[in-house]
């Protein structure tokens, strides 16, 4: 018997579905601003010298391949969470804050509301930016939890819509859970600034809501991570007990070794327990356990010294080429004389901009320039290098024009 007769044709993936696109256009002067992976001055994936040196100690120790427990790595769990947290974190010292190693941010995300919508006994709805990264949206409905979106970008002036995000948050019924990018927000580039950060912390407390970070980008909006992890420790020492998803994927180049991590501030020793215990149920069934090499590969990296500072300068340097990209990408569009404010290519942060052309406009720009990005006028601006950038402004001037 046929049993699949019914399965209907999915729709491509927004983002990952670019770049399936942008490898099937055989044009040489082909531009991929899709996916928001790191890429070199020469348009290259970069794998991190601090990262290669790990695998040669790795390889060397000659570890077995027994399987992790379902939460993960010990020495991982240990490092990557006072990484997030800071060393000095109160509730990591009192050992109230839950931490299960996850696949990658994403993994991170699925066990948050996995374990969402199988105990909170808050409002089962996730609030959302808007816009938001795509695959928030599936990851929330997949479970049952409801999504509604808060006010996030403001189109007028490409910038923060903070008066419309906090009313949105404020007249959300209390208790509810709000998804928040701790840092280089997908795909606006757009940050709080720490005073409003601030506000939202007191907003946030005051209407009993729960604050979900997901830091997926830790060091790589501004090459600081104590300054990229400024709003979760914020939070935390303002008392919310927040959710939160570390990923390794782009801050130590990890994309397929799949590293990240999901904690839970929880109020005692023993609630982080018997939490803990719900976590492994929700794992369990999911995938059982983490894979090895990307927890140890981040363990070692943190976890020796000379290792550790090699990394923080070659996060460092991958953010800061991207600074440059914005710089000299608004120069290229001022001086070709491109309609419209482009102040944002530079005040955004982090790996990506939001160029607010239209929809018909990225297409054409792929139709005819074979310049690739997401629909919503995203570009990850590690995309561009030396050698393509004059022809992307010359190009999306034209769109614009
Ligand atoms: C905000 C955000 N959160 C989580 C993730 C998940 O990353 P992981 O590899 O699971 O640790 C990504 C990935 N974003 C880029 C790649 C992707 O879409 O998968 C992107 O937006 O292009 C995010 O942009």
């Amino acid at each position: 018997t046929n049993f699949w007769s019914a399965v209907p044709q999915g729709p491509p993936d927004p983002i990952l579905g670019v770049t399936d696109a942008f490898k099937r256009d055989t044009a040489p002067n082909k531009v991929n601003l899709g996916v928001g992976a790191y890429r070199d001055e020469n348009g290259k994936p970069y794998v991190l010298e601090s990262v290669l040196k790990a695998e040669d100690i790795l390889h060397q120790k000659r570890l077995d391949k027994e399987y992790l427990p379902i939460t993960g790595a010990n020495d991982f769990i240990t490092l990557a969470s006072e990484l997030a947290y800071g060393k000095d974190s109160n509730p990591l010292q009192e050992g109230r804050v839950a931490v299960a190693q996850s696949i990658s941010g994403t993994g991170a995300l699925r066990i948050a509301t996995g374990f969402l919508s199988q105990f909170y006994n808050g409002p089962k709805v996730l609030y959302l930016p808007d816009p938001t990264w795509g695959n928030h949206v599936p990851l929330a409905e997949g479970v049952g939890l409801k999504v509604q979106r808060y006010r996030y970008f403001d189109k007028k002036t490409v910038g923060l819509d903070f008066n419309g995000m906090k009313e949105d948050i404020k007249n959300a019924e209390s208790g509810s859970v709000i998804l928040l990018h701790a840092c280089a927000q997908n795909p606006t580039g757009i940050d709080p600034t720490q005073e409003q950060w601030k506000e939202l912390s007191e907003l946030i407390k005051a209407k009993k809501h729960l604050a979900l970070f997901d830091m997926a980008y830790q060091g790589f909006a501004s090459g600081d991570i104590i300054k990229d992890a400024f709003a979760a420790r914020y939070f935390v020492e303002q008392g919310h007990q927040i959710i939160l998803c570390q990923s390794f994927a782009k801050n130590l180049g990890l994309y397929a070794e799949r590293a990240g991590t999901f904690s839970m501030v929880t109020s005692s020793p023993d609630e982080k327990e018997r939490v803990l215990s719900q976590i492994k149920r929700v794992i369990r069934p999911l995938y059982s356990s983490p894979p090895v090499h990307g927890a140890q590969l981040v363990a070692t990296i943190l976890g020796t010294p000379e290792l550790y500072e090699q990394w923080l300068g070659e996060v460092k340097k991958m953010a800061d080429r991207i600074i440059s990209m914005r710089d000299q990408l608004y120069n290229l569009l001022i001086e070709l004389k491109t309609p419209g404010e482009w102040g944002h290519i530079k005040s955004q942060i982090g790996m990506f901009s939001f160029t607010g052309i239209s929809p018909e406009q990225v297409q054409a720009l792929a139709d005819h320039a074979h310049i690739y990005m997401t629909k919503d006028g995203r570009i990850s601006m590690a995309g561009l290098n030396e050698h393509n950038i004059k022809y992307f402004a010359e190009s999306l001037s034209k769109a614009v024009k």
